[in-house]
């Protein structure tokens, strides 16, 4: 008799929205559900989420997935956790509730605890022993802030009263209704607290920071065994109940950050292999194996994992604006009703006429590291219309993207012969073809896109044996479409030096010394 199939639950809490979807034993998707959240703005440049939205959004989908697929907990084998890595939430360890909303990887209101940090002569250590730059898009900086400016939060701490976690680490706590405090390799390794040499957390820097030991988590194998989610018969959050058999009880059994999960689900489980996902932001990742790089071109050397579950380093390039241009574009500037509607226009016209955007909006990130940037349009001329802000939007992407590649190349001394590819804008043709074009490489697109979701899958499958090893799984993987170069040499040069033009001009730009008195 045929075995009866087995499934896994991916948890994927992303930047913009919480997903929860069902993967079956031959990684096909039986069900998904999405709840998107509240970004909070405060002020310019910082960005927030309420962490408590974020546990409820999440959860919702985890009932309304197994609803949607008439399954109950009893028929999922393992859970994984994936998540927008660096957001930081910090709560109260006795009334689980979050002292202040959740600070996003975004957010930049650290950047003089940042200069700081510099000045104090510590960009040599923090990139040795930690692979990152200093940097307010990670979590160290952010924990800080949170004990010095929320009321009582330092003698809280003090006390060991308050856990500090990474959104993995959040829900894990929440699904485990406060059992199991913990996070993985990967996670940790965006913290700049976390020491990818030893693989503990570093103590010199925990000092710089004034950050007690006893707020951070226990470091964990991305794919063991964390805890037991109780997911009870009718819904989720019965620990309390007895539960006698595993009834309800689901193993949380993968944890990884968004981008080496999707890494992961590319299956670049060995040195030299590399993707580029495109979401929020793009997040360009090669795997290099037990071989720790350290970059000469500003990206970031950060822990990833390899063919056995083993701990692997892999180098990072951060693109901040990749597809969160185009949600400007439609909010903000009303251009198009939906991203899809990008094909659309782009299409209308063959070139940008001369435009260049560089969506610098939050300053840029690798390989350029300049968060007084802000965004430019330039290269307007009295013919240019909208057609051509939408496409030198889409083109901004891949120009960014390939800045990332090139310099990825140069570090790791691999020429990569094909990109993978993977997130929510790789569904524009324009935008895939163009990166094809700028960066002369083929690009490959897999057919399931969820590759974020299925690394989680995969990572918690495999530790509690539903697949065997990564073999099994790449048979599972059905190519999709490939999109070759088709543009000269000298087309390529020419649009690329204007590109390097436009990001020179965007740099520098906001310096509170030069901004003009607010009346
Ligand atoms: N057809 C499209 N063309 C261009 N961009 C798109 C398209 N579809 C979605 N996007 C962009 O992709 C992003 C969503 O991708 P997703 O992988 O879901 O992001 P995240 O996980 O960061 O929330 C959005 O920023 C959206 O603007
Ligand atoms: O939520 P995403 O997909 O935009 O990913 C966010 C990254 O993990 C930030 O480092």
């Amino acid at each position: 008799m045929p075995s009866s199939p087995q499934y896994v639950i991916a948890l994927d809490q992303g930047t913009t929205s919480s997903r929860a979807i069902i993967f079956d034993d031959r990684a096909q998707i039986q069900g998904c559900a999405q709840r998107e959240f509240a970004q909070i703005y405060p002020q310019t440049g910082w960005v927030e989420h309420d962490a408590m939205e974020i546990w409820a959004s999440q959860r919702a989908t985890l009932t309304e997935v197994l609803a949607k697929t008439g399954m109950s907990p009893t028929d999922i084998s393992a859970i994984g956790i994936t998540n927008q890595r660096e957001t930081t939430v910090i709560w109260n360890k006795h009334t689980g509730r979050p002292i202040y909303n959740a600070i996003v990887w975004q957010c930049r209101r650290t950047a003089e605890i940042c200069e700081q940090l510099t000045a104090d002569g510590l960009s040599d250590y923090v990139q040795e022993q930690t692979g990152l730059v200093i940097d307010a898009y990670f979590s160290g900086t952010k924990i800080k802030w949170l004990l010095d400016n929320v009321e009582g939060a330092r003698e809280q701490a003090e006390r060991g009263e308050l856990l500090f976690g990474t959104i993995d680490t959040w829900l894990i706590w929440k699904l485990t209704e406060g059992r199991v405090h913990a996070t993985d390799y990967t996670n940790a390794s965006r913290t700049m607290l976390f020491n990818i040499n030893t693989l503990t957390w570093d103590d010199k820097l925990l000092k710089a920071l004034a950050i007690p030991r006893s707020l951070l988590p226990e470091v964990k194998a991305s794919g063991e065994i964390f805890g037991y989610a109780y997911l009870g018969g009718s819904g989720i959050g019965l620990a309390d109940k007895e539960i006698s058999n595993n009834g309800g009880k689901v193993a949380i059994a993968g944890v990884a950050g968004d981008q080496q999960a999707a890494l992961f689900g590319q299956l670049c489980v060995n040195k030299g292999m590399a993707k580029n996902t495109y979401g929020t932001g793009c997040f360009l990742l090669m795997n290099t194996g037990l071989q720790k790089v350290r970059s000469q071109f500003g990206l970031l050397t950060t822990l990833a994992i390899g063919a056995q579950g083993e701990v692997n380093y892999a180098l990072e390039g951060s693109v901040f604006m990749g597809g969160a241009i185009i949600q400007w574009l439609r909010d903000e500037l009303g251009l198009i009703r939906s991203a899809e509607d990008t094909e659309y226009f782009a299409g209308k016209v063959s070139h940008t006429n001369g435009v260049y955007l560089v969506p610098a909006f939050v300053g840029l990130g690798a390989p350029y590291w300049d968060p007084y940037a802000r965004g430019t349009l330039m290269g307007l001329s009295r013919g240019a219309n909208r057609n051509h802000i939408i496409r030198a939007a889409l083109e901004a992407i891949a120009y960014q993207s390939q800045d990332v590649l090139h310099a990825m190349q140069q570090d790791a001394g691999i020429a990569l012969s094909a990109l993978k590819v993977d997130g929510g804008a790789v569904a524009n043709d324009i935008l895939m073809q163009f990166q094809a074009d700028i960066s002369d490489i083929d690009v490959v697109r897999p057919t399931l896109l969820e590759t974020t979701a299925l690394g989680a899958a995969f990572l918690a499958g495999l530790a509690v044996g539903i697949w065997q090893n990564t073999e099994q799984l790449s048979q599972m993987l059905i190519q999709g479409q490939r999109f070759t170069p088709a543009m000269r040499q000298s087309q390529r040069e020419t649009l690329y030096q204007g590109w390097k033009k436009a990001v020179t001009r965007s740099q520098h730009w906001e310096n509170t010394a030069d901004r003009p008195e607010e009346t």
